[in-house]
């Protein structure tokens, strides 16, 4: 089977991956209707062609921060990889670090970041993170990326609580026994305990010393 766009490689994923775990990475909350617009954000933005441009020799480089990548895609934070390929987030590190793209390893993966630098050593990775209940945690994980020459944090500020994903409540989805989120200490499996980690509080705005700051976690 030649899989030569992503509608191929998800008929593939769809065919070969158990029902819960395809509908894990398929599915959206509720009706869906988020995913579904997105899908069709997608569909509205065309490339406008220039014509007779000299394009005999092209280039699609460009820099992000500073660093140079092949070209301006990066790999989205995701949860989970391994549950798809026994590899998971290193395969990932790797793929990046190959085609010299950016890589944002979720703080969800089932591969620890130690293991995500040492995949791929020479790729540009960027760290998500949730700001947890726990500063401590949440700081915690940020020296560790730093040490590990992880560029940049992406933080996610959209999931105080979890939507209400109908496949997974059906599916009553969780990591299997050998799988773990293996960058929390004691290496949580329990999905709702890992959702409950994270702080639903954190606001857009914060006074201190007589200023505001714009986009600050408290
Ligand atoms: C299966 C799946 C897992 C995801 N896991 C995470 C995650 O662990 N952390 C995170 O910040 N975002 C996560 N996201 C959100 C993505 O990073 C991205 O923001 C979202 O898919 C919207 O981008 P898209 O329209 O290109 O898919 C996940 C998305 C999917 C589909």
């Amino acid at each position: 089977m030649s899989l030569i766009c992503l509608a191929d490689f998800e008929a593939y994923a769809k065919e070969n991956l158990p029902k819960a775990t395809w509908e894990y990475y398929a599915a959206g909350a509720d009706e869906c209707y988020t995913r579904d617009d997105n899908l069709q954000a997608f569909r509205r933005i065309r490339l406008r062609p220039r014509m007779l441009r000299d394009v005999s020799v092209m280039d699609t480089k460009t820099t992000v921060l500073g660093e140079e990548i092949s070209c301006p895609i990066a790999i989205a934070p995701t949860a989970f990889h391994c549950l798809a390929w026994s590899d998971g987030e290193m395969s990932t590190a790797r793929a990046a670090e190959a085609l010299k793209l950016l890589y944002v390893a979720s703080t969800y993966a089932t591969c620890s970041v130690e293991e995500i630098s040492q995949a791929a050593p020479e790729g540009l990775r960027w760290f998500q993170l949730y700001v947890y209940r726990d500063r401590k945690l949440s700081e915690r994980l940020i020296r560790r990326v730093e040490a590990l020459g992880f560029k940049a944090l992406v933080l996610t500020v959209d999931v105080p609580y979890t939507g209400k994903r109908r496949t997974d409540i059906r599916n009553n989805f969780q990591l299997p026994p050998h799988l773990k989120v293996k960058n929390f200490e004691g290496c949580l499996r329990d999905t709702v305990a890992l959702i409950t980690t994270a702080s639903p509080s954190i606001p857009w705005t914060h006074q201190s010393a007589g200023r505001t700051f714009v986009g600050c976690a408290v």
